[in-house]
Order: C-alpha cells, then sequence, then structure tokens
C-alpha cells in the first residue's frame, strides 16, 4: 500500500536526506517536505498524509504547537519528533503532546528511520481500523436499538438472555440489569415444561432457521402476539439462539375483526356455526389442562315453525333474538362459548369442574325459557359432557353424541335436557 510521509523540517540538507533514506527503503513511499510549518494545514487538507515528521526547532520555534493542529485536522497521520539534540525533556513534552515517535538527527540511519516511519504508519492504521470498526458498531447498535422489531441472543441450554436491543426493555417496560436475569422460556406462551424448551432449541437446530408466531408477556402480565425469526448460530465454541421478532398485534386484531364479520350471525349477534370445532379445540385443551368437564349442549326452540306459521317470520326472530339474550345472560363466564348453529338451534360450550353444576345451570335456563319468551316458548337440549383430562373426542363426535340426545330430548316431550356423560376413555 502507498503511503505518503510529509517532512517539515527548516534545513534543506535534512529533509534531502530523510527524502532519499526514506525512498530508497521503500518504494511505496511518496515524499513531500516543507521548510514552512504554515504549509502543514493547507497540505494536511488536500493530502491524505499517513506520517508527519517534524522538526522540533522551526525557525528558531519549537513545532510542539503543530501537533495539535496536525491531529485536529487529520486524527490518524503519525507524528514523529526529531530534534538536533537528544534531549530526555523535550522527547518527554513531545510524547505528552501526541507524537507516536521520537527521534535524534544523531542517531538517524536509513534503516531506523524507515524502520520508525513503518511502524507508526502500521500502528495508525491499526487504530484508524479498531476506531472504525467501533464506530460501525455504535451505528448498528443504535439501528438496533431504534428498530420497533426485537432482536435478542439466549442461551439454547438455559433459554437467557445474553444481549439484546432497546425494543426488549421498552416491550417488558424492564430495565436491562433486570431483563438479563430473565429468559425467553420465561417472558413467551411458547412453552409449558423445560422439554418444551430443548424440543424447540432441536427444532431450531436442525432446521437452522425457524419462523413461528407466539405471545410474548411483558410486566404488566399483557401478552402480545409476536412473529418471530429464529436461527441457531455458532461462534467459536459457543452456540447461540438468534431471535428477531415483530409485535403482529394489529394484523391480529385485523384478522380477529375479520374473523368476527365473518362468524358473526346478523339476527342474534352471537357466533355463527364457522370456527365452532376450532373454538371447541381451543376449550378442551384449557379444560385438560384445568382438568375439567367440557361439555356441548345443542339448544333447539320446541314448537317453533308454529310460531313463525302462526304469528309470521318477524315475530319468529324475535323470540330467536329473546332466546340468544337468555343465553348470553347465563353463560357468562370467560369461557362459556355461544353460537347460533342455524334455524331455531343453538350451540354451547360450557366448562366446568363439575358436570353437576353444567346440568343444573342448564336446567335452569330450560326452566326459564316460558316466562323469557314470547309464546311461552320452550326449548330442549341435547348435551354430552366430557372429563377432558381422560377422554378425547372430536367435536363432530361431541357434537354427535349431543344431536342424538337432542333428538331423544325432543322424542320424549321436549322442553327438557338431555345430557349424557364420558368420564373415561372407552
Ligand atoms: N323466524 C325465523 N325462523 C327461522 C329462522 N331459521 C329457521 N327458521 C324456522 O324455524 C323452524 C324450525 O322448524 P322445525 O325444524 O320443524 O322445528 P320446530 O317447529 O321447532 O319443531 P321441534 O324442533 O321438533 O320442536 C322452520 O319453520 C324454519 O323456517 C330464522 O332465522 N328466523
Amino acid at each position: 500500500m502507498r503511503s505518503t510521509v510529509l517532512v517539515v523540517d527548516d534545513s534543506e540538507t535534512d529533509r534531502l536526506i530523510f527524502e532519499r533514506y526514506l525512498t530508497q527503503a521503500h518504494q511505496n513511499y511518496e515524499v513531500i517536505s516543507y521548510a514552512d510549518p504554515a504549509t502543514l494545514t493547507s497540505i494536511l487538507k488536500m493530502v491524505q498524509v499517513d506520517c508527519v515528521i517534524l522538526d522540533f526547532n522551526l525557525a528558531g520555534e519549537t513545532s510542539i504547537q503543530h501537533i495539535a493542529t496536525i491531529h485536529k485536522i487529520s486524527p490518524y497521520t503519525g507524528i514523529i519528533m526529531i530534534t538536533g539534540v537528544g534531549d530526555e525533556k523535550i522527547a518527554a513534552t513531545a510524547f505528552k503532546s501526541g507524537v507516536d515517535d521520537y527521534l535524534s538527527k544523531n542517531d538517524i540511519s536509513q534503516s531506523r528511520l524507515s524502520a520508525v516511519v513503518s511502524n507508526v504508519i502500521a500502528k495508525k492504521r491499526i487504530e484508524k481500523e479498531h476506531h472504525n470498526a467501533n464506530a460501525e458498531l455504535t451505528l448498528l447498535r443504535s439501528v438496533m436499538d431504534n428498530t420497533p422489531n426485537l432482536n435478542m441472543v439466549c442461551d439454547p441450554e438455559t433459554s437467557l438472555f445474553i444481549t439484546f436491543n432497546l425494543a426488549l426493555n421498552r416491550f417488558l417496560k424492564l430495565p436491562t440489569e433486570h431483563i438479563k436475569s430473565k429468559s425467553y422460556f420465561h417472558i413467551s406462551n411458547q412453552f409449558d415444561t423445560t422439554d418444551d424448551w430443548f424440543q424447540f432449541v432441536e427444532q431450531v437446530k436442525a432446521a437452522g432457521h425457524l419462523k413461528f408466531e407466539t405471545e410474548l408477556v411483558n410486566a404488566d402480565g399483557q401478552a402480545i402476539p409476536f412473529e418471530f425469526d429464529c436461527c441457531y448460530a455458532q461462534v467459536g465454541e459457543k452456540h447461540y439462539l438468534l431471535f428477531s421478532g415483530m409485535d403482529i398485534s394489529r394484523l391480529k386484531n385485523v384478522q380477529q375483526e375479520l374473523i368476527e364479520l365473518a362468524t358473526k350471525d346478523p339476527l342474534t349477534q352471537l357466533r355463527n356455526r364457522r370456527g365452532l370445532s376450532e373454538e371447541y379445540a381451543r376449550l378442551y385443551k384449557t379444560a385438560r389442562r384445568n382438568s375439567q368437564y367440557l361439555c356441548i349442549a345443542i339448544f333447539d326452540l320446541d314448537n317453533f315453525k308454529q310460531i313463525n306459521d302462526s304469528h309470521g317470520h318477524d315475530v319468529g326472530d324475535t323470540v330467536l333474538v329473546q332466546f340468544a339474550e337468555l343465553l348470553k345472560a347465563n353463560f357468562q363466564r370467560p369461557l362459556d362459548y355461544i353460537a347460533r348453529a342455524g334455524g331455531e338451534e343453538f350451540v354451547v360450550i360450557l366448562s366446568d369442574e363439575s358436570a353437576k353444576s353444567i346440568q343444573q345451570l342448564i336446567d335452569k335456563v330450560i326452566k326459564v325459557c316460558p316466562e323469557n319468551l314470547a309464546y311461552q316458548t320452550t326449548a330442549s337440549v341435547g348435551g354430552v359432557c366430557i372429563y377432558a383430562k381422560s377422554v378425547k373426542l372430536a367435536y363432530e363426535q361431541q357434537f354427535k353424541i349431543a344431536d342424538n340426545n337432542l333428538y331423544y330430548a325432543k322424542e320424549h316431550g321436549k322442553n327438557q335436557a338431555r345430557i349424557t356423560y364420558e368420564e373415561y376413555v372407552s
């Protein structure tokens, strides 16, 4: 690599000697020399100078004052101070002022000068590279910290956070030192057991890269949906999991609104039958985790055709709305799910620790129907309760049993509920 050396010395002989020494020692040195230090500023601004050889005494003045100017204009230009007389005091002052090396004219030979120049240039280049790398890192860090996306690195063994950007602090509402003692396992809703975590790590390791959706829980207990890209990386002997996550709550809200629009019954404002089986699967999992009974009950108004036929379709609609309101008023728990499956048929999914309580609740609704519905309309129910921990039935299977039970209730006089139980795996 070509290097430019600037010699500032008021002795013409010395300038010529330094120039000759350097150009003979290295073909790649370009040497410019001046007597007047006033030229320093303009030259440094115009030319990329790698090293300045600066005479200590310039026209009767010390050149120490010029060192700061050189540093200011060109911080990675090396400075070698030269004196006519070797003096420890001058050397100390020069080093204190920021020169990189010091030579006495008595000690200068071609090999010595070129070795010192070459060392100073190499040292300055390393300093510059180091500075640039640090500046790039700082810039990258600032880009990372200003992105709304979560970037984090975790230990695959413990899932503890090793490093992360400020987006994680903002999301978790926690300072860095708190987050360092936390792990991805604890803030994600993805895992029930540590085995789940290790399974996940193996999955990422095998695929190299995994895209998935999950919910993260912040310090306020809020669960926010995220889409993550996760990859497995090895640096030296160490292994890491790199996560990059995007908050998708807005997308999920829009999706949810679309789902709600598509699954809403316009007459009763209840859910329609679309999505019922997915909802059942979700509620089944919760009931299983909570050791509860899960019940599907089909509610069907009795002799509803007569109401339509005698009083008109609009009156029939009013009764349907009244019935929907009655169901909403009686099944209000967060996990209760009510849908209008079609016509005058409604499906209710309930979960409870006690199957008897479910039966009592349904019986109560049957009982209060006539006083709440026009023309003292009654309803019949067919239902089935399973103990979710020990019985697994697909939605269609459970619905079929409930439907048979509804048929039974209708056949046996209506205005009643027939609910059967599945306690154990058959
Ligand atoms: N008003 C109104 N009627 C509806 C709606 N959807 C279905 N129906 C009517 O509900 C009636 C259901 O009649 P059926 O299936 O014979 O049942 P039912 O008369 O209640 O007889 P059982 O169930 O045996 O007691 C039909 O007359 C349908 O036209 C609706 O959205 N509004």
